[in-house]
């Protein structure tokens, strides 16, 4: 019998097995969604039915024999990304003011924006397309297979190509810019503000400010906007955090918008995760149901790396280097102590990612444990089990456990932050716990030691693979503006640059696949079992 379950699930005591927690209700992800993803293709693959995770429901009629040009339009209709011509079809649009040739830096040259190279020939195409997905996978029972019907035909799929276009639809002299950043830390935050303020410099843009503190800045009366210039910027990626700070929770969608009218913004980039994408888009709609001619353009920061299509979001590299070192630490400890086992706690509220290329990278993880696969604690196969193995073996063990791991072990409070965000319970201090309890109870000394290090991971500064992904999603979040699209994020796909429209990538959060290589190649290092 399960003695932690009991006491949680008491008064019917049975063994809890931990299981892909429920996602927030916020309306940025829909749970529909996850279980149509997720658990369909998790558990459907022995029956030759797998889907997309990021594919529409199964409702597609694969007995048409049509069904393949109707899906690809489908797609085609809901990657397409918004211009302010779908607003305002008579907008004009005027030749690039963003060149990189012939330039001399003189003040006076920049006095009227910098002028156009008709033979510079860097441009993209406002055609030019990215392939989202490049395996053609033959069989659905391929490793991480993501179909779209049961035989898993081929299916074209593609997304805008990011970059400076030809044409823009914003007069640098009347573009009002302004930057903000919300949700928790990431590395690299500093960088992409840094790289929007440099490219919105060099097409002629004057008016750059900061708001401070995440929404909330758009309400506060106390927080004076920041002005922004590459002076200003010019060394702020050396150290983490944010210049402008961040927030959870704020104002209504309408206040943001009647403050961006009162205060003439036109152009604004929105740094943050799901729910600050919400935000963007929600303030992309109401923008043009006002028929205010702005540009909405997020850049997606999570160090979670929960956001979907993308190869990964800035700040998660940073973030793995950084786990690595506790990781060390942890098996340092453990490794030195009789009976040492060393328990690290990573971020990672709904996906495991950094937990598992941390365990990955530092080949020093004997159990990794995330949300996305369900293990038991307790009996013959659970993780306290083989720790007890591991100790009569090695002498020592580490765990590595992500934040949103283990969560129905927990007793629920139903507490939420600012954001509307669940409040998570430590499975960190509760694994630990229940590994001293066990090891006492079975009178093996244990010597149990527990790292948090998870505010140090997200506080530190991007690493130079970060900084470079920065750089080039801050600069191409300007260029999307100014080819006047809204209501767009950027990102990296199949080592690409691309624009999405953000209902895409926001639906539900991206998860790790418990089919996939990269969990397999998990497993492989740690060498763990399944604990169910
Ligand atoms: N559905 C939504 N619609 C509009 N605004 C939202 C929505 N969800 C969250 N927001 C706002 O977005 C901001 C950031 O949200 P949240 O705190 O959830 O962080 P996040 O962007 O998801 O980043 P993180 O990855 O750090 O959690 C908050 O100010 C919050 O009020
Ligand atoms: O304590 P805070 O600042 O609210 O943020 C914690 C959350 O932020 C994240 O790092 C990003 O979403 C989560 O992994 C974590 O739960
Ligand atoms: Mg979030």
């Amino acid at each position: 019998m399960d003695t932690l379950s009991r006491a949680i699930t008491s008064p019917k005591p049975k063994q809890t097995v931990a299981t892909h927690k429920s996602y927030s209700r916020k309306p940025g992800f829909s749970n529909s969604n996850i279980i149509s993803g997720c658990l369909l293709r998790s558990k459907s693959s022995s029956s030759g039915r797998v889907w997309a995770s990021h594919a529409p429901p199964p409702n597609v009629d694969f007995s048409d024999p049509d069904w393949k040009s109707k899906f690809q339009k489908d797609f085609e209709a809901r990657f397409n990304i918004p211009h302010v011509t779908d607003v305002f079809p008579h907008a004009q649009s005027i030749p690039s003011t963003f060149c990189l040739r012939m330039r001399t830096p003189v003040s006076e040259d920049f006095a009227e924006g910098y002028p156009s190279d008709e033979k510079w020939h860097g441009y993209i195409n406002n055609n030019d397309r990215v392939l989202l997905k490049v395996i053609h996978y033959s069989t659905p029972t391929s490793a991480g297979a993501e179909c779209i019907d049961p035989d898993c035909t081929w299916v074209e799929q593609w997304v805008h190509r990011a970059g400076p276009r030809e044409n823009i639809y914003f007069k640098p002299e009347d573009v009002k810019a302004a930057i903000v950043t919300c949700g928790g830390l990431c590395p690299g935050l500093n960088d992409v503000i840094r790289h929007i303020v440099i490219t919105l410099e060099i097409y002629g843009v004057k008016k750059i400010v900061g708001i401070p503190f995440g929404y909330r800045g758009f309400a506060d009366r106390d927080l004076a906007e920041m002005l922004l210039s590459r002076k200003v910027v010019q060394n702020i990626h050396l150290s983490g955090g944010s210049l402008l700070g961040v927030s959870r929770g704020g104002p209504s969608i309408s206040d943001i918008v009647d403050h961006m009218e009162e205060k003439g913004i036109n152009m604004l980039f929105v740094l943050g995760g799901n729910g600050t994408h919400a935000g963007a888009d929600a303030i992309h709609n109401e923008c043009r149901k006002r028929r205010l001619k702005v540009a909405v353009v997020g850049v997606p920061k999570t160090i979670d790396n929960d956001i979907l299509l993308m190869d990964k979001t800035f700040g998660f590299d940073t973030a793995v280097e950084e786990a690595q070192r506790a990781i060390n630490s942890a098996y340092i400890e453990a490794h030195s102590a009789y009976h040492g086992i060393g328990i690290v706690k990573l971020m990672g509220r709904n996906s495991g990612f950094i937990a598992m290329h941390a365990s990955l990278a530092s080949g020093q993880i004997d159990i990794c444990l995330i949300p996305e696969v369900p293990f038991y604690l307790h009996g013959p196969h659970g993780v306290l089990s083989h720790l007890k193995y591991l100790i009569e073996t090695k002498g020592s063990a580490v765990v590595c456990v992500a934040e949103g791991a283990g969560q129905n072990f927990l007793q629920k409070t139903n507490a939420k932050d600012a954001s509307g965000n669940n409040v998570l319970g430590d499975f960190g201090v509760h694994i630990q716990q229940e590994t001293k309890k066990y090891f006492k109870e079975i009178g093996v000394p244990a010597d149990v030691k527990f790292i948090d290090p998870t505010y140090m991971i997200r506080a530190c500064r991007a690493n130079a693979s970060d900084g470079i992904l920065c750089t080039v999603l801050g600069q191409n979040a300007v260029h999307g503006a100014f080819a006047g699209y809204s209501g767009i994020t950027v990102g990296i796909c199949n080592t690409h640059y691309v624009y999405f429209p953000i209902p895409e990538v926001i639906s539900y959060p991206r998860a790790v696949d418990p089919n996939s290589r990269m969990w397999h190649r998990c497993l492989t290092s740690t060498g763990q079992p399944d604990f169910v």
